[in-house]
C-alpha cells in the first residue's frame, strides 16, 4: 500500500449500519475498528455513525452525511477515514474526492496489519497477493491520492497508458505470487504424505480469544500471546499429552477470524488453514466474556464453512471464564450447543485445563477408534500403510500373519476393509 511518512494518522472511524442494527452493536462494532486502527499504529480521534437502509451507490453514506463528515474532518485535523464497511473501489474514488482525505476500508486495514506482522516468507507472499488483488481494481484512486500527495502538476491522474502499465505489472506479480505459493504448497503436502499417523488438534476462532493461551497452558512451553488483535499470524505446532497415559496429541495454533475478514485474505491464506482441516479435531476456541461472544462464534463458523470445514469434527472451547460471575458460567453451561462437545475453561488460571485435555483424549479416541487387524502376508504392503496413516499401539507377528491394534481414521478403516483386511471392534 501507499506509505505516507511519519507522524502518526489520525482517524476518524465511520460506521453506516443498516437502521435494524442495534445501537449496542454497531459501537461494539466501531470499538473493535478502533483497535484494529490501534493495532495499525493509527490514532483515533472520533467516532461517526449513519444508519442507512441501504448504501448509497455512489458515496456509500449519503450525500447531506458526506458533507457533515468533510467538516468534522476539517475541523479535527484527521488524515484518514476509515470505514468499518466494504467500500466499492467507486464509492471510495467519490468518497475520496469529496471529503478530500485518504480513505481506507476495514479491509484495507486489516491488510495492512498482516502486512506489517507477518514473518514467514509464506505468510508474506499470501498476504502481498492479497493486497495486490485488493489494489488492483483500486489503481486509478491510489493514483488520484498520490498525485494529491505529491501536489505536481502533470501528476495530476496518470493518462491511461500509465494505468495499464500498472496492472500488467500488478498482474505479473500475482501470477508469480500465485506460482510460489502453490509450490510451497505441493512441498507442504509431500511432506505431509511421510509425516507418521499422530494424532492432531487444531485451535481455531476469534482473534484474541485466547487460542495461543490455551496451546502454552497445555503444551507448557513459551507461545506469543499478547493483548491485541492478530498477534499470531503463522501457526505454531506444540506437542501436548492428554488423557492419563500419557497419549501425545499435535496441537497448532492459527491465525484469528474476525468479522468481514477480507475474502482476498482468506482465499490467499486457504493453504496455511487448510493444514487446520488436516487434524483430526477442531478446538473453537471463544472468549465467553465478550459482550458479542454469539456473534463471533457465527463469523468464525462461516470462515469454517468456506473453508470447507463446516462440518469438521468440533469442539467448543468456551475460555475466560474466570471473567464471568457464577452464575454466568452456570448459563452457559445449561445452553444446549447441539451435538457439539463444550468445555469450559479459563487459560490464565491454574489446573483450569484439566477437563481440556481428558476430552480432547475422549473425542480422539471417539473419532479414531481404537481396533483390531489381522493381515496375511499377501497384505505386506498394507501394513506400512497403516503405521503411516494411523497409530500403531501393539503388533505380533504370528508365522505368516500380522497381528495389529492401532488407532485410525473411520476414512482409513473403510479403505483397508475395501482391500479384504480383516478389521475387529468397528462397526
Ligand atoms: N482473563 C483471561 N484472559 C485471557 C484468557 N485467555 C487469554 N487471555 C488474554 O487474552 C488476550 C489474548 O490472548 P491470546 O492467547 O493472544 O489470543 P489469540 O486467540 O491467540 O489471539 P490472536 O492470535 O490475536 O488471534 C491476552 O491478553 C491473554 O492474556 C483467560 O482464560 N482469562
Ligand atoms: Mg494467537
Amino acid at each position: 500500500m501507499i506509505e505516507l511518512a511519519a507522524p502518526r494518522e489520525k482517524a476518524i472511524l465511520v460506521g453506516a449500519p443498516a437502521k435494524s442494527q442495534a445501537a449496542a452493536v454497531t459501537e461494539e462494532h466501531l470499538e473493535e475498528l478502533g483497535r484494529l486502527a490501534d493495532t495499525a499504529g493509527v490514532d483515533v480521534l472520533d467516532t461517526f455513525v449513519q444508519r442507512l437502509d441501504s448504501p448509497h451507490p455512489r458515496l456509500y453514506i449519503g450525500e447531506g452525511k458526506a458533507e457533515e463528515l468533510k467538516q468534522q474532518v476539517d475541523e479535527q485535523g484527521a488524515t484518514l477515514i476509515i470505514m468499518d464497511d466494504e467500500l466499492s473501489p467507486r464509492q471510495g474514488r467519490n468518497l475520496e474526492q469529496l471529503i478530500g482525505t485518504r480513505i481506507m476500508d476495514r479491509a484495507e486495514l486489516i491488510l495492512d496489519i498482516f502486512a506489517t506482522r507477518a514473518r514467514t516468507s509464506e505468510a508474506r507472499a499470501q498476504v502481498e497477493l492479497a493486497q495486490l488483488q485488493y489494489l488492483r481494481p483500486r489503481l486509478t484512486r491510489m493514483w488520484a491520492h498520490l498525485s494529491r500527495v505529491r501536489g505536481g502538476v502533470g501528476m495530476r491522474g496518470p493518462g491511461e497508458t500509465q494505468l495499464e502499465t500498472d496492472r500488467r505489472l500488478i498482474d505479473h506479480r500475482i501470477a508469480k505470487l500465485k506460482e510460489d505459493l502453490e509450490r510451497v504448497a505441493r512441498t507442504r503436502a509431500t511432506q505431509r504424505k511421510g509425516r507418521t499417523g499422530q494424532m492432531r488438534a487444531a485451535l481455531v476462532g476469534y482473534t484474541n480469544a485466547g487460542k495461543s493461551s490455551i496451546l502454552r497452558a497445555l503444551s507448557g512451553t513459551e507461545v506469543f500471546v499478547e493483548d491485541r488483535l492478530f498477534a499470531t499470524l503463522d501457526p505454531t505446532t506444540r506437542t501436548i499429552e492428554v488423557g492419563e497415559e500419557g497419549a501425545e496429541v499435535l496441537l497448532t495454533d492459527t491465525v484469528g477470524f474476525i468479522r468481514k475478514l477480507p475474502h482476498h485474505l482468506v482465499a490467499s491464506f486457504r493453504a496455511t488453514l487448510e493444514e487446520a482441516g488436516e487434524a483430526d479435531v477442531l478446538l473453537h476456541v471463544i472468549d465467553s466474556s465478550h459482550p458479542q461472544w454469539e456473534e463471533q462464534k457465527e463469523v468464525v463458523e462461516d470462515v469454517l464453512r468456506d473453508l470447507g470445514l463446516g462440518e469438521h469434527p468440533t469442539v467448543l472451547v468456551f475460555n475466560k471464564i474466570d471473567r464471568l460471575s457464577p452464575e454466568g458460567v452456570q448459563a452457559l453451561r445449561d445452553r444446549s450447543y447441539g451435538d457439539t462437545p463444550a468445555l469450559f475453561v479459563s487459560a490464565v488460571e491454574e489446573g483450569q485445563l484439566q477437563p481440556a485435555r481428558e476430552l480432547l483424549h475422549a473425542e480422539l479416541r471417539k473419532i479414531r477408534p481404537e481396533v483390531r487387524l489381522t493381515l496375511s502376508s499377501a497384505q505386506g504392503a498394507l501394513v506400512s500403510e497403516i503405521y503411516r496413516e494411523g497409530e500403531v499401539l501393539e503388533r505380533t507377528d504370528h508365522g505368516t500373519e500380522v497381528h495389529l491394534r492401532a488407532r485410525l481414521s473411520p476414512a482409513a478403516l473403510g479403505r483397508l476393509r475395501g482391500r479384504g483386511v480383516k478389521i475387529y471392534g468397528w462397526g
